[in-house]
């Protein structure tokens, strides 16, 4: 069978599958990435996790050394750039510094085959459809940041791709604007009927605009599922500071998990090696040792204080390390200050196990 672009049909798969091996000197990216034609998925992860490199290799810009890229059944891993029916925003939008914002998208459409003024029609089309209808005739340098990022999204859906790659498509932009951008971007790949791949450092953004996430770290996926999924059972110590938990490694023997020295008491019952995680919000803090149950409470030492409004997170090294978020007041109360020895305990019923 062949489609439409002329390329065989290897298989009756719809959306974006692939497996993507680059081998780099000191980097081996190995990850696979499924998704759905409708469907947002964000790629997660620390700096020089490979998140980029993973997107360019979607977008062909980047050689695979291994694996394969499937997208609607078409076999794409050796097709050239220019034939892979993908759009691309990326962080700083790279629009054409001398093409008015109607140029910019008419590009796409051009060198597709479609005649100027059909190729300018569509621009115009989605320019308006991203309400940018009055800035047509302006050049990249006199958009502001949230309007040049509208222009990129509206060159990158001018091809009419099947695949829409977002490279961290809102850093650029101050907070307020990114508010507006997020929600209109949300709306916008709402209606766009093809698979989106998005990277992202920022876990609101990828929160908001996708319906899973892929959290990557060196190279490899280490979680992926939905946000809520993904929040509840954090796997890595990066995962746990995204979602603001504590997390540790243990070994479980019923309701206690002991972690090195400390034993925990969870609700949950389990056996072997366990996850135990709970927010810095279930974490008190004491001048002196408290009465009552050893388990649970741990002396530790104030390594940072950060302050934010009415709250403050305390940072605590020791046995574990640890963040505690209590109130200015009990700070205050506390009189806690870094280098300080404290006792900190967690309630059970805040600690939550499951299997590592
Ligand atoms: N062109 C290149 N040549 C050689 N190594 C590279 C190249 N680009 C990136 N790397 C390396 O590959 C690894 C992955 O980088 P990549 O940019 O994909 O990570 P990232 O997750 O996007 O990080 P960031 O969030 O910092 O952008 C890093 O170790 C990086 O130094």
């Amino acid at each position: 069978m062949i489609d439409k672009a002329g390329d065989p049909l290897v298989t009756d798969r719809t959306g974006l599958n692939a497996h993507l091996v680059v081998e780099r000197p000191a980097f081996r990216l190995d990850l696979t990435v499924e998704v759905a034609d409708g469907e947002v998925v964000a790629l997660l992860g620390p700096n020089g996790a490979g998140k980029t490199t993973a997107l360019r290799a979607l977008a062909g810009l980047t050689g695979l050394t291994g694996g394969g890229i499937l997208l609607g059944g078409r076999d794409l891993t050796r097709v050239p750039v220019e034939r892979r029916a993908i759009g691309m925003v990326f962080q700083d939008y790279l629009l054409f510094p001398h093409m008015s914002a109607l140029d910019n998208v008419a590009f796409g459409p051009r060198c597709q085959g479609a005649s100027k003024a059909q190729a300018r029609r569509t621009a115009r089309a989605w320019l308006d459809r991203v309400g940018l209808g009055e800035h047509a005739d302006a050049p990249p340098g006199r958009l502001s940041g949230g309007q040049a990022q509208r222009v990129a999204l509206a060159r990158a859906l001018a091809v009419e791709p099947r695949l829409l790659l977002l490279d961290e498509p809102l850093a650029a932009l101050d907070a307020h604007t990114r508010l507006t951008v997020r929600a209109e971007l949300r709306r916008h790949l709402a209606e766009f009927a093809g698979a989106t791949v998005i990277v992202t450092h920022d876990p609101l953004d990828a929160m908001v605009l996708a319906d899973r996430l892929v959290v990557i770290e060196a190279g490899s996926v280490v979680q992926s599922g939905t946000a809520a999924e993904v929040a509840r059972r954090p796997r890595t110590d990066y995962v746990a500071r995204l979602v603001g938990l504590n997390l540790y490694r243990g070994e479980a023997s019923g309701h206690a998990v002991q972690v090195g020295d400390i034993v925990f008491n969870v609700s949950e019952h389990l056996a072997g090696p366990v996850f135990v995680a709970f927010p810095p919000t279930a974490v008190s803090l004491f001048r002196s040792r408290p009465d009552g149950t050893p388990r649970n409470l741990w002396e530790a030492r104030i390594d940072g204080i950060e302050r934010h409004g009415d709250n403050a997170r305390v940072h605590l090294d020791g046995p574990i390390p640890a963040s505690a978020d209590i109130t200015q007041a009990a700070l205050a109360e506390l009189d806690l200050q870094p280098g300080r020895r404290i006792w900190a305990s967690v309630k059970a019923t805040e600690t939550h196990a499951y299997p590592a």
